[in-house]
């Protein structure tokens, strides 16, 4: 029976694809800036593939070479792990570092008093050790990709960590095969139909890998420009025009019975500080109110800066009676923490104006206007007030 390929175009097909990835990683990580610590680590663990392979390769014209294999083995359970942290450092933010090298140290540990001149041994232990980082990586990633709201909003983390879970499967085959298979056919210069399926698993899973790292590192890089582009800067809450969309996006569902209501804050005598202390302590005044206030919400209101030192939060299923609560114990807030400014408090306090959606409410910016006149009255009665 003549094979579909010989395991040697195999391999040096992996090594090509490792190559690849590997100076497309290094541009998103050097030139580009893209995700750099996991780029980085993306690159080292492609990088690592190939002179894994190469030693690797070289065992077997280099028979008497124990150092060449010994190296290559290493090589390959430490691309193995910076995969896994590749994973880590895109999904997560604390890559494991010192867990992750006494692994691959004790790994190199143990395959240098094992028998070298059974190969079994170190295809059991590379394979073995291997399986067992990427079962891990991809655990992790499954689970951080099931609580990231970020990203759990548009994807679902099986097809994500799907690629890592092939890699383990195959580093565990291999693993296995090593107790059933004689052990001149776990050389994999041999092109035997086993070997030959386990590489073109091997190229297929490094190219998924690869893919799916990519994938996730645009994805953030998306989530962060949308993100520039809804936040103030200053205050990061919604902007003006964030703020109008989840108003309109909140009237909409308004009309199929989920209420919801408005509470606009002003600042009291903002350009009274600005001029006094300075524009950078108004800042810091604007940032403080929001921080206070934050606490008195649900993850579902939405925060927004309309302009200048005027701020709005929607809040869905509330009536107006709800609102005036929440009013209340953010201008409670507000008034109780005075600004320190070089040594000294300056006293703040904020207007509050609530208005309620009406059924003859035809679009969310009736709701706002409501909402802006109660607070024009809350100034004119003498400020630091809520008015509806
Ligand atoms: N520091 C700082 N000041 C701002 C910012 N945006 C607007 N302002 C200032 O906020 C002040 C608003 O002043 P007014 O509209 O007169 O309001 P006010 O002094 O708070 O008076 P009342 O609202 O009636 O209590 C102006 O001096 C603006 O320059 C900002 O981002 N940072």
């Amino acid at each position: 029976m003549s094979l579909p390929s010989h395991s040697l175009t195999l391999i040096a097909a992996i090594g090509a694809c490792a190559g690849i990835s590997m100076t497309v990683w290094l541009a998103f990580a050097l030139p580009a800036r893209i995700a750099p610590r996991a780029s980085l680590l993306m690159a080292c663990a492609n990088g690592t593939v190939m002179v894994s392979l190469v030693f690797r390769l070289m065992r077997s014209t280099h028979p008497g070479g124990a150092l060449i294999g010994w190296t290559g083995d290493v090589l390959a359970v430490a691309s193995a792990a910076l995969l896994g942290m590749a994973v880590t450092a895109i999904t997560r933010r604390r890559v494991p570092w010192r867990r992750v090298c006494a692994t691959v140290a004790a790994v190199a540990l143990v395959l240098l008093i094992a028998p070298g001149d059974d190969l079994r041994w170190p295809v059991r232990i590379v394979h073995g050790a291997g399986a067992c980082l990427m079962l891990a990586a991809g655990i992790g990633a499954w689970r951080q990709l099931s609580v990231d709201t970020k990203l759990g909003d548009r994807l679902t983390p099986a097809p994500l960590a799907l690629p890592i879970f092939l890699l383990a499967i195959l580093m565990a085959v291999r693993c296995a095969a090593s107790f059933v298979l004689p052990p001149e056919h776990l050389d994999m210069h041999r092109p035997t139909p086993f070997n030959i399926a386990l590489l073109w698993g091997g190229v297929v899973a490094l190219l998924m890998q690869n893919a799916t790292l990519a994938f996730l590192v645009l994805m953030r890089l998306i989530r962060r420009i949308e993100r520039l582009l809804e936040r103030d800067p200053l205050t990061d809450t919604l902007n003006r025009s964030a703020f109008h969309q989840a108003l309109n996006h909140a009237h909409a569902w308004f009309r199929r019975d989920r209420g919801y209501a408005l509470v606009m804050i002003d600042m009291d005598r903002f350009k009274q500080l600005n001029d006094t202390l300075g524009h950078a302590a108004g800042d810091a005044a604007l940032r403080q109110m929001v921080a206070v206030v934050q606490p008195c919400l649900r993850e579902v209101d939405r925060f927004g800066r309309l302009g200048g030192e005027e701020f709005c939060v929607l809040l869905p299923d509330t009536n107006i009676a709800g609102a005036a609560l929440v009013a209340e114990r953010m201008r409670t807030l507000i008034h109780a923490e005075p600004l320190r400014w070089l040594e000294q408090d300056w006293p703040l306090s904020a207007s509050f104006g609530i208005a309620e959606a009406a059924a003859t409410d035809t679009r969310g910016d009736e709701v706002l206007a409501r909402a802006d006149q109660a607070l024009y009255r809350a100034k004119h009665l003498g400020r630091n007030l809520v008015q509806a």
